[in-house]
């Protein structure tokens, strides 16, 4: 996820040092440093926490000497609560960020929750950053956060297996896998381009819009939800992932 952020905050003005012990590939312009000790003598306006929140009492304790007096810590862990992380940090002020995949072209769309000690600057700073990856959406709690996180953090895992299984099923109606790649993710973005128009109607009235009284969509749609099941699937899949959140605090 660090990399989608980054491949967009490179085109902009800031000087960027990614430390990664397993010296990853990072765009032009981005100074990679595979050991700390070659930061030592540095300060950050912003550090990015982008490790898994499993790793972060381990990391990140390491870099609270390298924040600069006005700056903060931006972090973009799933769970990992801000207070939690402010410590860790000697008392950093911290912002949550929730982006998701998508911001690796710029169509992220990212929860922001300022933390302990962070001031309407660093607030504005993160918004601002973040919006160069997609839109964002500012909340006033981590619970809530924890919830963005359910609903579009992981989001576009949801997406990529449900189209998956759309496209497996269009195989099952012969189609090869180009052509069913080519159906299954054309219709789902020219479906998703339509609802986005500016004035579009409701996901409801678009649904009806294609639902002829006695065909074909009609039929599939009874067997896709006639009985509710998507829909409680759903419930519980945002429900899961959101508990699953709360136990990374
Ligand atoms: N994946 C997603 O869609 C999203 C992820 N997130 C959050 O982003 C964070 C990263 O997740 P994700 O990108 O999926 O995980 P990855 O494992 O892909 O990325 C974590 C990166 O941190 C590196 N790393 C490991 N140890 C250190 C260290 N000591 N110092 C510096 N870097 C280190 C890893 O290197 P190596 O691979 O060599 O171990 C890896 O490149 C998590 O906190 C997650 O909750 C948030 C929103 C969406
Ligand atoms: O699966 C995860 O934990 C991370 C956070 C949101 C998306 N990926």
């Amino acid at each position: 996820m660090g990399s989608a952020l980054l491949s967009q905050w490179v085109e902009g003005p800031e000087a960027i040092t990614v430390v990664d012990p397993a010296g990853s590939d990072v765009p032009d312009g981005v100074t990679l440093v595979t050991d700390r000790a070659a930061i030592a003598d540095r300060n950050f306006d912003l550090i990015v926490a982008a490790v898994k929140p499993q790793l972060i009492d381990d990391v990140l304790p390491d870099y609270a000497a390298h924040l600069a007096p006005e700056g903060y810590v931006l972090s973009i862990a799933a769970g990992y609560s801000a207070s939690r992380l402010s410590k860790v940090m000697g008392n950093a002020p911290v912002i949550r960020t929730m982006p998701n995949l998508p911001a690796a072209i710029g169509r992220g769309v990212s929860g922001i929750c300022p933390g302990p000690l962070a001031t309407a600057a660093h607030t504005e700073h993160a918004e601002d950053f973040m919006r160069r990856a997609g839109t964002t959406i500012t909340v006033d709690s981590e619970e809530k956060l924890d919830r963005v996180t359910a609903v579009a953090g992981s989001g576009p895992g949801y997406v990529f297996e449900i189209a998956r299984a759309y496209a497996e099923a269009a195989m099952a109606q012969g189609f090869d896998e180009d052509e069913a790649r080519k159906m299954v993710l054309g219709t789902i973005g020219g479906a998703v381009a339509m609802a986005g128009e500016p004035g579009a109607p409701s996901l409801e009235e678009l649904r009806n819009s294609v639902t002829s009284k006695g065909g074909t969509t009609a039929a599939g749609l009874a067997a896709l939800n006639g009985d509710g099941g998507l829909t409680t699937r759903l419930h519980d899949t945002l429900q899961a992932a959101y508990e699953r959140a709360v136990e990374l605090r």
